[in-house]
């Protein structure tokens, strides 16, 4: 699995949308195998992935999935709402860490879970191409030799084709609007390929037993009758093995990982991301009061079977110590600091079928002296079920916090709609600082003929409303609404400094935990009211939805 070091931007965003969150794009949409245009979403995410990757040539080792089908868009062969719709679900969620290829085929990943199908392994890491691919796209009136001609220029046996066209066609069907050569007018408006509308292998047994109403089987158009031609062109063998409902989930779940890892030769993708343990984020230290403050939070999964009617905190504790960056302030154990707040959401179906539940997150609150500032951190959790406590510090290399000359300030920056005003702190004793400014990530920029997210620079200037203190001066500079990620640059005293802000804590998207975590920082404890805790077994307050959440969850299993 891939290994997660501190800070890494592209895991950590992949690791929340597969894992974290029930209530994201990816796992909202595509989950119960939603209905939407006649089809499924998970159909409508599926379709795409497969004709992004329709472009690559493995003689070449260019195509794959690399989100050129944003410029594709326009070709005959990827007519049809889906594209669009699906393009919509995505367009806010690539940054200038996680590229849209990534998104499709983590789109790919959860259209199949959604609909009750395998797990597909993901890796991340793709790279988004700058213009079109080849017109490659398999359709259905082709012959039988062009379509295994055009799969193994994709890298795909004959067998491979067969089955990966059954996985794929076990979700969606064909709209007459879009093809009306194959749905003609004297049929309904729209076919799906089996009658299901989950991931399974009806649609091989629909096959054979002759109640297929596939229109790519037996639609009355025989030019454009491609899944009987490609079904029997190794006389039924491969949909005989697939006619089992293992083999079928453990093919397809294969094929279609190779489907969505098949990328251009110059690209790697990291290894299988696993549910991440112990995972640090949402960093941030900020002067505040005559201190620093240093907000971190950890997190850990729950895993194991639970019952979720008796819903209670752990036993465990976890303390997390640091060290001053200058001077002499901190035993030589480190400075410890108590848990601030501990928060749980619900794993996404795809965590599940990982073994993973929930997720905890545990947050703290360090007060730093300004002149001696923080290098590191790190912590220690104590299971208290009999074994022994641990330290958990990034494999060994420390939780290092690498500079404290450019902070994003979230004590000083204003969040209102409509655009922030985002404050940075500089510590700047020389005065030279330069180039003070935030590389942005901004959602749906008119970019192509599609919008996609494009990426901006703007300025910081000095603050004048804002005193200097603690060594910091302040800049701000205003960063607009549909600012999705930032990362913070400047130089200072000829050396360049940069600060990543991660996605969903910064100005543009704020989810109900990172205000919440922000209301502490500013020091607005109250705002919590009940909600409110520190630490100790205390029993969580569960609203009614999740209870409700958490027993559909429980009865699934
Ligand atoms: C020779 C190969 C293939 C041909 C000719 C073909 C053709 C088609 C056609 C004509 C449609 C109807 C689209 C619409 O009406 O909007 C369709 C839908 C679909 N195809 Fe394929 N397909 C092929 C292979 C695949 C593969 C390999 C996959 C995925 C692994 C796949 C996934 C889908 C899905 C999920 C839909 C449903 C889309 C929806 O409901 O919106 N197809 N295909």
């Amino acid at each position: 699995a891939a290994v997660y070091h501190w800070p890494d931007p592209l895991l950590d965003n992949i690791d929340d949308q597969l894992f974290v969150d029930r209530f994201t794009t990816m796992n909202l949409l595509a989950n119960d195998c939603g209905y939407r245009d006649g089809t499924s979403v998970a159909g409508q995410w599926l379709r795409m992935a497969f004709h992004d990757f329709a472009t690559y040539d493995k003689e070449t080792g260019k195509g794959g999935l690399d989100a050129s089908i944003i410029f594709e868009l326009d070709r005959p062969q990827n007519i049809g709402v889906g594209m669009r719709r699906s393009l919509m679900d995505y367009v806010n969620l690539p940054t200038e860490y996680v590229g849209m290829a990534d998104i499709i085929a983590m789109g790919a990943v959860m259209s199949v879970v959604g609909c009750h199908g395998p797990v597909v392994p993901f890796r991340a890491g793709r790279r988004d191409a700058t213009g079109p691919g080849p017109e490659t796209v398999p359709e259905p009136q082709e012959p039988i030799d062009e379509h295994i001609r055009a799969f193994k220029r994709m890298g795909m046996s004959k067998e491979d084709m067969i089955a990966l066209v059954a996985c794929g066609h076990s979700l969606g069907g064909v709209k007459q609007s879009e093809f009306p050569q194959i749905v003609t007018p004297d049929l309904p408006v729209g076919i799906t390929f089996q009658a299901p509308y989950a991931f399974n292998n009806s649609i091989v047994h629909e096959y054979f037993t002759g109640t297929t109403v596939n229109p790519l089987v037996v639609g009355p158009n025989i030019e454009t009758r491609s899944d009987f031609r490609i079904f029997n062109s190794d006389n039924n063998a491969t949909l005989r093995r697939l006619s089992d409902l293992n083999t079928f989930n453990q093919e397809c779940s294969t094929l279609i990982a190779r489907m969505i890892d098949t990328v251009p030769s110059d690209v790697t993708l990291t290894d299988v991301v696993e549910p991440i343990n112990y995972k640090v984020q949402k960093t941030m230290l900020f002067p505040q009061n005559g201190k620093l403050t240093f907000l971190a939070t950890i997190k850990i999964l729950q895993t194991g079977l639970f019952d979720p009617l008796v819903l209670h905190l752990p036993k465990r504790t976890v303390t997390m110590f640091w060290k001053e960056r200058t001077g002499q302030y901190c035993p030589d154990q480190g400075c410890k600091v108590d848990l601030l707040r501990v928060d749980f959401e619900i794993a996404s179906r795809y965590a599940f079928f990982h073994g993973v539940l929930q997720h905890y997150f545990y947050t703290f609150k360090a007060e730093i002296p300004a002149e001696h500032s923080i290098s590191h951190f790190w912590f220690e959790v104590d299971p208290k079920n009999g074994t022994a406590p641990f330290i958990v510090d990034n494999h060994g290399a420390n939780y290092v916090i690498e500079q404290d000359s450019i902070l994003y300030d979230p004590y000083r920056s204003d969040y209102m709609r409509g655009g922030s005003n985002m404050v940075v702190a500089v510590k700047d004793p020389k005065g030279t600082a330069q180039n003070v400014h935030t590389y942005s990530t901004l959602a749906g920029s008119p970019h192509v003929r599609w919008p996609v997210n494009t990426t901006s620079t703007f300025e910081f200037t000095r603050d004048q409303s804002l005193p200097p203190t603690d060594g910091y001066t302040f800049y701000s500079g205003r960063v607009p609404e549909n600012a999705l990620s930032n990362t913070l640059h400047a130089d200072i005293d000829g050396k360049h400094y940069k600060q990543w802000l991660p996605h969903l804590i910064v100005p543009g998207i704020i989810n109900k935990f990172d205000s919440k975590v922000y209301q502490d920082a500013v020091g607005a404890d109250a705002f919590y009211g009940q909600h409110e805790f520190h630490g100790g077994a205390m029993p969580f307050p569960v609203d009614a939805d999740v209870m409700f959440e958490m027993r559909k969850i429980a009865n699934e299993f």
